[in-house]
């Protein structure tokens, strides 16, 4: 990593560009200011990626896949089984991110980042950094060493996709326990209270909310980890998607791509991303605003503004693809407008 932190190079925005596309999205035929967000988006998305009339189909999806040994403190609805459960789902079509990557044409991928179980499934991308993480209330999650793999791991996915041709990222994850894993990241870096950052992730009845905060509390104290260092956060509280989902985040806005931000877990990936290489975020769109009320405070230190609030509360990279033809919209408008002088349609009075 130390190796990948040096060679990573974030290209600043490409404001010039920006300008002059504003200024032609004043000229098209609509009252000026009219497609609100929309306008900003379009403005975006051409600072981004340098290009006036940008593309960002195809999109492409990651779901990184890996276990959480917090699971043992029982602060999850569910059993640690369903990590692996669900990525056979993936593998079969059957859950919402295939669903919902078909419906926008993106390409899915389903990357084993540590998993606690060994699964052979051909499809399957394997590259299992270890079998789970170690319970972080008990010990470290994992080693330095194996976080930065990790993070690198998730690099690599992300840039051959993009190599492939994708022109937008959109991270997913799965991983059973990764609300309260997310939550004692969200809590180390940000400093804020406890209460403002735990959910009921998965479906916990309401009053197993204090227990998980206990436990993220106590963990906390006894894990100790800096504020201001991705890989001790990392390495103490896990989790390998998450490390996997900011590697691919620094990818992406290496390469000038798009990233479409999910709800909690993946801007959870963002803050570690932000804190490798602060640049990232100007590559980043927030897709939706979850229900796990963390999102709010990731949100506002991420510096954004979510596109949707559908009440979501599912990760594995959902929220970010039913945004997606929220972009599509965007980069439309300025590609497939007329102007008013192309139209003849009469301007405002000056
Ligand atoms: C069937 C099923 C499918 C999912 N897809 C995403 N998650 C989501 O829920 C988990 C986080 O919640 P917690 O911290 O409470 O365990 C993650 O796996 C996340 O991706 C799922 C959870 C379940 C049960
Ligand atoms: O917002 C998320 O990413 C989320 C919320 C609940 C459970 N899993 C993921």
């Amino acid at each position: 990593m130390e190796n990948l932190l040096r060679t990573i190079h974030i290209p600043k925005l490409d404001e010039r560009i920006g300008a002059h596309v504003q200024q032609y999205i004043n000229s098209l035929t609509k009252p000026l200011g009219s497609l609100g967000r929309l306008e900003g988006l379009a403005v975006e998305l051409a600072k981004m990626t340098g290009d006036p009339f940008p593309d960002v189909s195809p999109p492409g999806v990651i779901v990184f896949a890996a276990d959480h040994g917090i699971t043992d403190e029982g602060v999850s609805a569910y059993p640690q089984e369903v990590t692996g459960q669900m990525v056979r789902n993936f593998l079969n079509g059957g859950a919402a991110i295939n669903v919902f990557s078909k419906s926008i044409n993106a390409s899915l991928y389903i990357v084993d980042i540590g998993v606690a179980s060994d699964i052979d499934e051909e499809e399957l991308i394997k590259k299992k950094v270890r079998y789970g993480t170690a319970n972080f209330h008990k010990e470290n999650a994992m080693s330095p060493d194996e976080a930065v793999k990790a993070i690198e791991v998730g690099y690599e996915q992300a840039q051959k996709m993009i190599n492939e041709g994708v022109k937008c990222l959109i991270l997913g994850e799965m991983g059973i326990g990764n609300t309260t894993t997310s939550s004692a990241i969200a809590a180390a870096v940000s400093e804020q209270d406890i209460q403002k950052l735990v959910g009921t992730g998965t479906g916990i009845e309401k009053d197993k909310i204090q227990y998980k905060q206990q436990i993220i509390k106590s963990a906390l104290e006894k894990r100790n980890p800096r504020a201001d260092d991705p890989i001790d956060i990392l390495s103490k509280i896990g989790g390998l998607e998450i490390a996997g989902m900011a590697g691919a985040m620094l990818a992406a806005a290496s390469n000038r791509i798009p990233i479409l931000v999910d709800g909690f877990i993946s801007a959870t990936a963002a803050l570690i991303a932000k804190m490798i290489s602060s640049q990232v975020v100007d590559y980043m769109i927030m897709g939706h605003r979850s229900v796990e009320p963390g999102h709010d405070v990731l949100i506002q230190l991420l510096g954004k503004k979510p596109l949707l609030d559908l009440e979501m509360r599912l990760g594995e990279g959902s929220g970010a693809a039913v945004s997606f033809p929220i972009l599509q919209s965007a980069v439309l408008m300025v590609k497939e407008m007329a102007t008013f002088e192309t139209a003849q349609v009469s301007n405002k009075e000056q």
